[in-house]
């Protein structure tokens, strides 16, 4: 499991520096192999793709309440059976560790369940 599941995104408005492309390129290859980084470093960015319009739009709604629970949010390009995923910090016009922590809870949002959740009456 990814170290970034086990932390949550913080306010970074104002005090915190934009990783640089090392730090970004680093951290992307211990924990988030499938992302890929723009050219400016300012964004990290993956396409997952799907079946159908039914499985994409379950994906992205995923996502939606990964950004609600995080208030993180990424920009997203939606097709029928594609979805781009596209984070940056808007405070800081550019990486900071929210956005590696959203990516790893998106690529979890597709690994295999872990178990049967029992529900008590
Ligand atoms: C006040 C609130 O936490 C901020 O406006 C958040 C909301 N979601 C955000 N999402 C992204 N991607 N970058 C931000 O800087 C950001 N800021």
């Amino acid at each position: 499991m990814s170290r970034l599941l086990t932390k949550h995104c913080q306010p970074c408005e104002g005090s915190v520096q934009p990783f640089t492309r090392e730090e970004a390129q680093t951290l992307l290859n211990q924990e988030i192999q499938e992302w890929c980084l723009n050219e400016t470093a300012t964004e990290i960015n993956r396409a997952y793709k799907f079946k159908n319009y039914y499985e994409t739009m379950a994906f992205v709604n995923g996502i939606a309440w990964i950004a609600h629970q995080e208030d993180h949010h990424p920009n997203l390009e939606i097709s029928y059976c594609r979805c781009l995923v596209r984070y940056c910090t808007h405070a800081i016009n550019g990486l900071s560790e929210n956005d590696f922590i959203c990516a790893a809870r998106v690529d979890a949002l597709l690994l295999p369940p872990q178990g049967i959740a029992v529900c008590k009456p």
